[in-house]
């Protein structure tokens, strides 16, 4: 698959696939068509040449900014993907409800208009949002960019836990390899003008297993990677 901007080739030779259930993370340097790449994914944008098939009934995509609707309450914001799909109102807010819950959101806040809420909370309600609609792939753009790392490492941990029970795909933007490295199975690097796909990882090690001193160690090793130094313009390691 290729996509251009008018005469800027923007993506070229793309082929990704996203298996059910898999978290894949795409990472780059600014700029080299990672949020391109997703809004094609999502279907927001159609490829310049070549196509992009899905079996995945139920997408969800949740951006840096929760973008809540301003004039409706935070257990409407949560259950507006239940409306759009016609569930009665009694049972898409009882389901709002649960899940604001179990991401830390209590019935004051789901009662307040999302201007009264701290950052923090209106990013937990918009994971809320996207898990409400019970996705098979999840798209995150950036998601968690702009959270504290006490937060980040909090809202990980929901992500990871509804992910499972409700068997989620994830395909993830990311500028931070910590994030990746804690919450993919795949990560793909990717160099730009015009962006591509050059180097692919696995993530063997369950994401349950992958305590901070993990991390911090892969992050280590994964620093000095060839392919990751050349995409994000790092200079070589001197041999040792
Ligand atoms: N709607 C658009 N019209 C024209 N050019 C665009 C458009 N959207 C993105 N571009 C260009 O496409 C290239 C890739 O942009 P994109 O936002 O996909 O990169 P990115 O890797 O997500 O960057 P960042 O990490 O900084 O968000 C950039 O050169 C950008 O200027």
């Amino acid at each position: 698959m290729h996509h251009r901007f008018g005469y800027q080739r923007v993506l070229e030779d793309i082929d990704l696939c996203v298996q059910a259930g898999q978290a894949v993370a795409l990472v780059g340097p600014s700029g080299c068509g990672k949020s391109t790449l997703l809004n094609l994914a999502a279907g927001l944008l159609s490829p310049w040449e070549g196509r992009i098939d899905s079996s995945f009934g139920q997408a969800a995509m949740m951006f840096q900014q929760p973008r809540l609707l301003p004039w409706k309450r935070t257990l409407d914001n949560i259950a507006l993907g239940l409306k759009a799909r016609r569930t009665p109102i009694a049972e898409r807010q009882t389901r709002a409800r649960q899940l604001a819950h179990r991401m830390g959101l209590d019935d004051d806040a789901l009662d307040k208009f999302p201007a009264a809420l701290s950052g923090g909370m209106q990013s937990r309600a918009a994971l809320a949002r996207a898990f409400a609609v019970s996705p098979d792939l999840l798209l995150l753009d950036e998601a968690f960019a702009a959270l504290d790392i006490g937060l980040k490492s909090e809202l990980y941990g929901l992500l990871a836990r509804e992910r499972a029970a409700a068997g989620s795909a994830v395909l993830m933007i990311t500028h931070d390899l910590m994030e990746a490295l804690r919450l993919a199975d795949r990560i793909l690097v990717m160099s730009g003008s015009p962006g591509r796909i050059v180097a692919q990882h696995r993530v063997a090690t369950p994401v349950g297993e992958r305590d901070d001193a993990w991390v911090f160690a892969r992050t280590a090793e994964f620093i000095r990677w060839p392919d990751i130094r050349a995409a994000f313009a790092l200079p070589p390691l001197a041999a040792t």
